[in-house]
């Protein structure tokens, strides 16, 4: 969504609750310079959900830094705030820049409180801040993270994390699932089963078709193994399974095109290149089952790799087996902006792709780019699904 161009009935806008996320990190900092962003804060109504001395206590080290202009961040006084009594007493014990067992549970009361005001319905979505895990850990909460509260809150066994980001570039989107997450590396290769790919793949082609539009979307997938395996030789999981599962989602679902199973590190290589628009010369074009523009394939790029002419355009989707195979290329082509998006929940949660940074906690360099595209990003899925009026 261009917020420039496009103008919602007050009415209509999107109501969004902002989760303040671990009060110590740079979660309070990223919301105050988000919503700075006038034409931002009108395409929809935010509520952030914390305790207001954390936003006050931050608007003051902002005015303090060096780093800040003044209007590049808002005054707490002109935020709606629903304040979390429940840990309001605790923000004394917060320390900038290290998260403990008050800040855990502080940003687990927040998350809480904005998922049970959005099931009732006061919020179309939520975009959270980032926590740290292992605060929720300190605080006695065990979840590998935010999605896993939201999923069982929202009474769903199966959801996604995708990632989302536009390309300051080329304008072209790319979106990345991941298979697993938050997990060992070590029991990746247990927890992929069939039944489990077969549900992350429903999850992604309903909100490719539901929330972006796309009917009959590419979805590029990746091998476990270096080189897929190579045959067997460099792991089985490939000749075990996996390409037979491919074969029979193909046969099941002829309407998509999926590709694969793709060696993990050359996947990225399409991608990368839509991303910077490198050798394409002029600005890809994306769209349903992945049109492409006119000339881009007499302007193929300079590349060690052969790539093929006729399969040269990039997919609408990547769906990547763990967490590092995915979120490496992503966090390198997109960290200031991509956007962490739950799939399969029965409202709209989005996040940026950063954590907690306290190692730049309070210093006022934050960059809010990311919360910015969630933002965003939760205002036009929320149009998406609901069809709210845009009257320009
Ligand atoms: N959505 C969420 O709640 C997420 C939470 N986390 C949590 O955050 C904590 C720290 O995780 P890390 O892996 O260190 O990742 P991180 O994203 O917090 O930090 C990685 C590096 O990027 C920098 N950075 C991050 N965000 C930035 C921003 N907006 N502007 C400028 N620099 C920024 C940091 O200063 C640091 O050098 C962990 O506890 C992790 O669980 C991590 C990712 C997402
Ligand atoms: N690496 C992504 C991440 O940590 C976000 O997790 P979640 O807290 O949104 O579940």
């Amino acid at each position: 969504m261009d917020t420039s161009t496009t103008t919602y009935k007050t009415s209509d806008r999107p109501r969004i609750a902002i989760s303040m996320g671990d009060p110590a990190g740079i979660g309070a900092e990223v919301i105050l310079k988000a919503l700075a962003d006038q034409q931002l804060g009108a395409a929809c109504q935010v509520t952030v959900v914390g305790n207001k001395q954390v936003l006050l206590d931050t608007y003051e080290r902002l005015r303090q830094s060096s780093y800040c202009p003044l209007n590049s961040y808002i005054h707490p006084d002109e935020l709606e705030i629903l304040e979390v009594e429940v840990v309001r007493e605790m923000v004394g014990a917060v320390k900038q820049g290290t998260g403990n067992a008050a800040s855990g549970a502080m940003s687990f009361a927040y998350l809480e409180t904005a998922i049970a005001r959005t099931v009732v319905g006061d919020f179309h979505g939520i975009v959270t801040a980032p926590i740290a895990k292992s605060a929720w850990k300190a605080a006695g909460y065990d979840y590998p993270g935010q999605t896993e509260l939201l999923a069982e809150k929202a009474g769903v066994e199966r959801f996604g994390m995708l990632f989302v980001a536009r390309s300051p570039h080329t304008g072209w989107t790319l979106r990345a699932l991941l298979a697993t997450t938050h997990i060992p590396l070590r029991q990746v290769s247990e927890t992929l089963t069939p039944q489990l790919l077969t549900h992350k793949l429903d999850l992604l082609v309903k909100c490719l078709q539901q929330d972006f539009g796309v009917e009959q979307p590419r979805i590029a997938i990746a091998g476990l193994n270096p080189h897929s395996g190579e045959q067997g030789q460099l792991g089985r999981e490939e000749v075990d399974w996996l390409n037979s599962w491919l074969e029979t989602e193909r046969q099941n679902r002829p309407n998509l095109q999926l590709e694969g199973l793709l060696p993990p590190d050359t996947m990225w290589v399409k991608p990368g290149m839509a991303w910077y628009g490198k050798g394409a010369g002029t600005s890809w074009e994306q769209g349903a089952g992945g049109k492409r523009s006119r000339g881009a394939e007499e302007q193929l790029p300079t590349t060690n790799y052969q790539l093929s002419t006729t399969n040269y355009h990039p997919a609408d989707a990547y769906l990547a087996l763990y967490h590092d195979q995915g979120l490496i290329p992503v966090k390198l082509m997109a960290f200031d902006r991509a956007v962490n998006t739950s799939i399969g929940l029965p409202f709209i949660r989005t996040s940026p792709d950063h954590g907690t940074a306290f190692d730049i906690a309070g210093k006022g360099i934050a960059d809010s780019t990311s919360m910015k595209a969630a933002i965003q990003l939760a205002t036009e899925l929320v149009h998406h699904r609901s069809q709210l009026t845009v009257i320009s």
